[in-house]
């Protein structure tokens, strides 16, 4: 195609790189893309990920279905930006990834999940996050925040399992504060090896003596290769100590549209730039060393450092805070079921190369999952509420969005 002249040849690019992303976020564009998965017999890239075969005695995909096939669950839906980003079958990868509601299972194999947060200001994000685990399908959901945000949290909901012990700097005498510190992270690495996945951060406030009690959190979760989520102000925190997540492959970082600017800024030293924006989240990624992070706004973009998709289906107008809190407690939840599920389906000599090599990795998964269920239960929610849809009324309708995907039934 020949370039139009007078015209500055960047100008051009961008035009036509705007055109593109308008027309891929179109309506259009998605009905005939529908129109090209139904007639194409394999998509026109092969998909960047492979499902092991099936053994698992409790990962079993007992919600498999003719559209769930191993090479259908991602796949090339447009280039943006330069670089190829895949729109994720999401649905597939729920299917594929929740565990049979086997009879002869024990409570907590279908998922155990801590939540890092809470403190005098916010009571709300820590409940919804935790909340959430237990209606996407976990087990058990526990919460690691201040006395004083505990009583409240405790009496939103009796189902959460919720530790009184982290502090924040005005309770704690300078003089004290190695003892409280070490103190606190013997309470909670006694849990910690329990967990499947932690998120860290909704709620958790900014407070620099608390921060610096949860930066050793992560560092003994990082050790135990527990995957940890990084939202709100643990973004914060992880933004002025990148250390703490560098080369954690099992990292999972979902930065909101100011958390991720600010991420980039520290980390790539420049702007957000939308015109490379799939380049420039992979290079964050590769950055921060191998990470997974997940870019929230009208679509969720998803990379790990080698390949970009996205969960494009459209949730709710309402934008009330609390939905991201939803989105970190149901990816903790799909993360460690997705880990699971890769896990119990290859030889054990084989399992860390699984998992490391796999080329969507479980937390991509599990983030792919995450967001189409919030963005499901955001839809029927608004359908119920309209305007005065809040977080509440989201997470009521969790449950059903996953019914509708994958039936729970016998
Ligand atoms: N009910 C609750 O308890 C809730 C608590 N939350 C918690 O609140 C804490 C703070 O999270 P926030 O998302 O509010 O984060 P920030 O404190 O970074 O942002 C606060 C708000 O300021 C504005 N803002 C921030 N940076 C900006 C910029 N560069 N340009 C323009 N506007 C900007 C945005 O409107 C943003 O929502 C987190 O711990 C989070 O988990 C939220 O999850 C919402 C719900
Ligand atoms: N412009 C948008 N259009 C459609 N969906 C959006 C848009 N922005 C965000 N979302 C959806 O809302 C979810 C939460 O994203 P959001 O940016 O509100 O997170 P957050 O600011 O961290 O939320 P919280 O208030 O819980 O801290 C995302 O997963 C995304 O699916
Ligand atoms: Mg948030």
């Amino acid at each position: 195609m020949s370039q139009p002249t007078g015209a500055c040849p960047h100008a051009w690019r961008h035009q036509q790189q705007h055109r593109g992303r308008m027309w891929a976020t179109s309506r259009a564009f998605r009905r005939q893309l529908v129109l090209l998965r139904s007639l194409l017999p394999s998509p026109p890239t092969p998909p960047p990920y492979s499902f092991p075969s099936v053994a698992g005695r409790f990962f079993a995909p007992s919600c498999s279905s003719p559209s769930s096939t191993p090479s259908g669950s991602i796949r090339a839906s447009h280039a943006m930006a330069g670089s190829a980003v895949y729109e994720a079958d999401a649905e597939a990868v729920v299917r594929r990834i929740t565990p049979p509601l086997d009879r002869s299972r024990h409570k907590g194999q279908a998922g155990k999940i801590a939540v890092i947060g809470g403190c005098r200001e916010y009571t709300g994000a820590p409940y919804f996050a935790a909340i959430s685990a237990l209606k996407v399908g976990a087990d058990l959901s526990h919460v690691f925040c201040t006395k004083d945000a505990a009583t409240v949290i405790k009496s939103y909901s009796p189902e959460l399992i919720v530790h009184p012990i982290l502090e924040e700097s005005y309770s704690v005498r300078d003089d004290e504060r190695a003892s409280v510190s070490s103190k606190i992270l013997t309470e909670v690495a006694k849990w910690l090896e329990r967990f499947d996945c932690i998120v860290v951060g909704p709620g958790l406030g900014r407070d620099s003596f608390l921060l610096d009690c949860v930066s050793n959190i992560m560092k003994h979760a990082r050790q135990a290769n527990i995957p940890t989520v990084v939202d709100g102000d643990g973004l914060f925190l992880i933004t002025n100590n990148l250390g703490l997540v560098e080369g954690n492959p099992f990292a999972i970082l979902t930065p909101n549209v100011y958390e991720y600017k600010r991420l980039v800024q520290k980390v790539l030293n420049c702007d957000v730039n939308e015109e490379t924006a799939a380049e420039q989240l992979t290079l964050l990624c590769q950055k921060i060393g191998g990470v997974t992070i997940m870019r929230k706004g009208k679509a969720d973009v998803i990379s790990d450092g080698k390949t970009v998709t996205q969960v494009s289906t459209f949730g709710s107008p309402r934008r009330c805070g609390g939905q991201g809190d939803i989105l970190s407690g149901s990816v903790a939840v799909f993360t460690s079921w997705a880990r699971h599920f890769i896990m119990s389906n290859e030889e054990p000599k084989e399992k860390s190369f699984v998992l490391m090599q796999c080329r969507v990795n479980p937390m991509t998964l599990g983030c792919i999952a995450g967001s189409l269920l919030l963005r499901k239960a955001a839809s029927l929610a608004f359908e119920k509420s309209k305007r005065s849809t809040v977080t509440t009324d989201i997470i009521e309708f969790l449950g059903k969005s996953l019914e509708d995907i994958c039936p729970a039934e016998h």
